[in-house]
């Protein structure tokens, strides 16, 4: 007989909602049993849509609650590490949508308290992992299918940005994503970052540096630069076109249909990350679920968002300084190798 797993979800938000919609419909061996957010009327209203789920304004009632067998964290990023730590005090895993922490010593402490327990229970929320397109282009690099990677030319668009958005947030809550995704298909860290910063976007608030390029270094030699542009207005986009030595390959181009008609031709642009996202989302709670009911994480772990925040770091000083910033990362602890 298969147990069902009991997950504790903390915040609902837009992420925290939609994973917990996930779960109603397309993750099996799982149910939400607990949810948690300082909103209590949002809260009250996730939890009425579940069967039985009780509804908490104090994350750390959630994560105690009968029945948690693993935790899921899609607060803002400033509260995940007290969150994770209250559940590995109690060894339940943990899925953390990203990132891990915002700085690096956060994640250090979510190490730490990992070494202590002598497992790593920790996952961290960078999807792109699980996306289908991301996954074809890490074979072929793995495979050496276009030579040795010189460069990484990555676009971030999203429609518009959130109105708590800060200039920092365009590195730390949006690039943080293609600095996971350059590790993890190269194989490599990060070593130093630029950020140049052009005249702002009309279409961008008052304020805020939007768009940006950021240009990561690798430990390899090869260089990635990230376009981030957060009010590009027509929809959403994240591309990724790898450069080799014996070759190209670029994902991310959406042409899933085009549609000729009335003398023109073209295809839809996803609007949002939890369209464009939605199956990557999907495996990604499937396979935290599986590996959760052993025991263990599926996918980029607490050196992973260690890493990712000591990188943000480097690029926010990069910003305000206009000037290359080496990354400084601890020794890789042996529980990560
Ligand atoms: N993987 C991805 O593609 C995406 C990930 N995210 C990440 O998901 C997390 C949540 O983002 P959103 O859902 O967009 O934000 P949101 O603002 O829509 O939701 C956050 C929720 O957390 C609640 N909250 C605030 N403090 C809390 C605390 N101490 N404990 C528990 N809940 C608390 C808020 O009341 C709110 O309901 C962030 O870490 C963000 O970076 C967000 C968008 C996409
Ligand atoms: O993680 C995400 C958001 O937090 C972030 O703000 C967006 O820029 C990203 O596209 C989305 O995937």
């Amino acid at each position: 007989m298969t147990s069902t797993l009991g997950i504790a979800v903390i915040g609902t938000g837009k992420m925290g909602a939609d994973h917990v919609r996930r779960f109603g419909r397309t993750v099996g061996g799982a149910r939400v049993v607990a949810v948690a957010d300082p909103d209590g009327d949002r809260v009250k209203e996730v939890a009425a849509a579940l069967d039985g789920a009780s509804a908490h304004t104090d994350p750390a009632a959630a994560i105690a609650a009968p029945g948690v067998g693993a935790v899921l964290i899609a607060s803002p990023g400033p509260a995940h590490e007290e969150a994770i730590l209250q559940a590995l005090e109690r060894e339940l895993p943990v899925l953390c949508e990203k990132p891990l922490t915002p700085e690096p010593a956060g994640a250090l402490r979510v190490m730490e308290a990992e070494q202590r327990l002598g497992r790593r229970l920790v996952q961290v929320g960078f999807m792109r992992r699980h996306d289908a397109e991301y996954e074809r282009l890490k074979e072929l690099l793995d495979a050496g299918g276009i030579g040795r990677p010189l460069f990484l030319h990555c676009r971030h668009r999203n429609a518009s940005s959130p109105s708590f958005f800060t200039s920092d947030m365009l590195i730390s809550d949006s690039v943080v994503h293609e600095v996971d995704a350059a590790r993890w298909l190269l194989g490599q860290e990060i070593s130093a970052v630029t950020v140049l910063s052009p005249r702002p976007s009309s279409a961008a608030p008052e304020g805020l540096a939007d768009p940006r390029m950021v240009l990561l270094e690798t430990t390899g030699g090869a260089v990635v630069d990230v376009e981030i542009f957060v009010n590009c207005g027509f929809g959403y986009q994240v591309q990724c076109e790898a450069v080799g030595e014996a070759g190209s390959a670029r994902i991310g181009d959406g042409h899933a249909m085009v549609v000729q008609a009335a003398g023109r031709w073209g295809g839809a642009i996803d609007q949002d990350f939890t369209v464009r996202f939605a199956d990557a989302y999907d495996r990604q709670l499937r396979r935290w679920v599986a590996a959760a009911a052993r025991g263990g994480v599926a996918g980029p772990d607490a050196w992973d968002g260690y890493a990712a925040a000591a990188v943000s770091r480097a690029g926010l000083a990069a910003a305000r300084s206009g000037v290359r910033t080496v990354v400084e990362l601890a020794d890789r602890p042996a529980l990560y190798r």
